[in-house]
């Protein structure tokens, strides 16, 4: 597993700028070098952010969207459509506007669909088509994702693993419903730990004041059960992409000062 690298950027707007041309470049090469890529969507402020900045970038035009597997890390477990799912909420800011191969897109099942009500089936079932879609070439039963995109909540929630509930203490089980969350809704889906550590590549990010306590505790040695952050790590790279009000709190030499 990588250690954390911290980027740290002007304002939210320039640091969904900056992780735009950033993600696009790394899809291009992924597509030069293996003919596909792979990605693995977040929801919230920051990850619909930078989808939105994607959406608006000329060089989105240098993507092959037909040969990019779509996944997402968490979901909320509510209706198909439903405005509070990460699944429409991205499908809004860019997957709507650009041409992805249907087959590639992966959202987790909703609350309506063949698993009813169910987020443990809807988890287990969520596992099977990520266990299907891996090679072997792939570290186990996740595909080695190209690049894995996680917002940092306030209180250092990661996807959906939030600080000392069951989800973020799983080992075995690469998906897993989550009940009780703290964020509304309370019902969810999650990738676990094991399962974000599948990716070649995990990029965290983090804009606001209201970020500054979680990146600081995450990014200082907490354990994972209380700061899940702390434990999303990518194979080959752990990104940590901030703006300078989260980053107010972060242990000094932590990163470069004069970041753009
Ligand atoms: O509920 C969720 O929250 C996190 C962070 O959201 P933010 O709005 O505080 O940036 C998000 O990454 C996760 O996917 C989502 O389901």
């Amino acid at each position: 597993m990588s250690a954390p690298q911290v980027v740290v950027h002007r304002d939210k707007e320039l640091m969904a700028k900056a992780a735009a041309a950033r993600l696009i470049t790394k899809i291009v090469d992924a597509q030069a070098a293996r003919g596909s890529a792979s990605v693995v969507l977040t929801g919230g402020r920051n990850g619909n952010g930078l989808l939105a900045a994607v959406a608006e970038a000329p060089a989105r035009d240098a993507v092959d969207w037909s040969r990019l597997d779509l996944w997402w890390g968490d979901e909320r477990f509510a209706p198909d459509g439903d405005p509070e799912r990460n699944h429409t909420q991205a499908r809004e800011v860019l997957l709507d506007s650009v041409p992805l191969d249907p087959a590639r897109v992966h959202p987790m099942p909703p609350s309506d669909g063949p698993y009813g009500n169910d987020a443990d089936a809807a988890a287990e079932a969520y596992a099977a088509r990520l266990a299907a879609a891996a090679g072997p070439e792939d570290h186990g039963p996740v595909p080695s994702f190209d690049v894995l995109l996680l917002g940092v909540g306030p209180d250092t929630h990661v996807a959906s693993l939030f600080p000392e509930l069951p989800a973020v203490r799983e080992q075995e089980r690469t998906v897993v419903g989550v009940h009780g969350a703290p964020k509304p809704p309370p019902t969810r889906v999650s990738l676990t730990l094991p399962a974000i550590r599948a990716a070649r590549e995990v990029w965290l990010l983090a804009a606001g004041a209201d970020k500054a306590n979680a990146a600081a505790m995450a990014l200082s040695g907490a354990g994972e059960v209380q700061a899940p952050a702390a434990g999303a790590r990518g194979r080959s790279r752990t990104l940590w992409l901030l703006d300078e009000a989260a980053a107010a709190q972060l242990p000094r030499g932590l990163y470069p000062p004069a970041s753009a």
